[in-house]
């Protein structure tokens, strides 16, 4: 680029660099997807469509990057992508790490989006999904594995919740009202209970993926397995 005497205003960009020799992970989260799932008619609770195309995106963002991957763990609308505390991604630089991340995983949303969903149900212009993203960064190994194990529960509470409720709504014809009203202040015992004894569905028979969301390690292996069991081994030599 030929200097000029405008090239001073670079002077006013600044960049946030991650600390050195701390995990970085990258999470990106769906904007406004209650309201994207219902103009797509996404399955309730858990449309099995929706989440193998965020698995698909994830494992190829996973596959791109996979020297600095120790893993990717998705449920919903979000993928959190853990990357090495040695990791010289980007210089970690944490607005290139976000925009990346989030604007490769939203094109490939996009493109897969066909893959998966019949023609009928296609992408208009109107309603383009969005994702949003931070960077944070943890600085040491237990609390990176606190951070997974928090996804990881995350998840059971909101599916065991989602299950519940909508089976009430579904299967048992309440108002959405009454489903919450039945639920509320219940524990993960009386939810299970109240599964098997007023819709017939024993929670433990329920899809693994559902349960417990997708791990992605760094070869793009996609599993749903025991986070908080498995903590260790998932960060076993990083
Ligand atoms: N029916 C259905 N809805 C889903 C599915 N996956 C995600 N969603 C919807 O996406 C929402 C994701 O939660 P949030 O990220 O907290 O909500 P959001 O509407 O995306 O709001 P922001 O992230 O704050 O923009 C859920 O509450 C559901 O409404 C699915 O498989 N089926
Ligand atoms: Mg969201």
């Amino acid at each position: 680029m030929a200097n000029s005497r405008f090239e001073y205003v670079k002077k006013f960009e600044t960049h946030m660099t991650v600390l050195p020799e701390t995990y970085i992970v990258i999470r990106i989260d769906g904007k406004n997807f209650h309201e994207f799932s219902n103009i797509y008619k996404f399955d309730k609770p858990n449309d099995i469509r929706a989440i193998n195309l965020m698995n698909a995106c994830a494992k190829n963002l996973v596959l791109k990057y996979k020297s600095e991957m120790i893993c990717a763990y998705g449920e919903s609308d979000e993928y959190s992508f853990i990357l090495r505390k040695d990791s010289q991604l980007y210089n970690r630089r944490a607005d290139k790490l976000t925009s990346i991340f989030v604007s490769f995983f939203t094109s490939q949303y996009v493109f897969l989006w066909n893959k998966f969903f019949p023609i009928e149900n296609s992408l208009n212009l109107k309603n383009l999904p969005m994702f949003d993203s931070r960077c944070v960064n943890y600085p040491n190994l237990d609390i990176i594995k606190d951070y997974l194990t928090w996804r990881f529960v995350d998840t059971h509470i909101n599916n065991l919740y989602n299950t519940s409720f909508w089976a009430l709504v579904l299967k048992c014809g309440m108002t959405t009202r009454e489903a919450e009203q039945k639920l509320n202040g219940t524990f993960s015992k009386d939810k299970n209970e109240i599964l098997f004894s007023q819709c017939n569905i024993n929670y433990n028979d329920e899809p693994e993926i559902f349960k417990k969301g997708s791990l992605i390690n760094k070869k793009g292996e996609i599993m749903h397995v025991d986070v908080v069991n498995q903590i260790n081994e998932i960060f076993q030599g990083f």
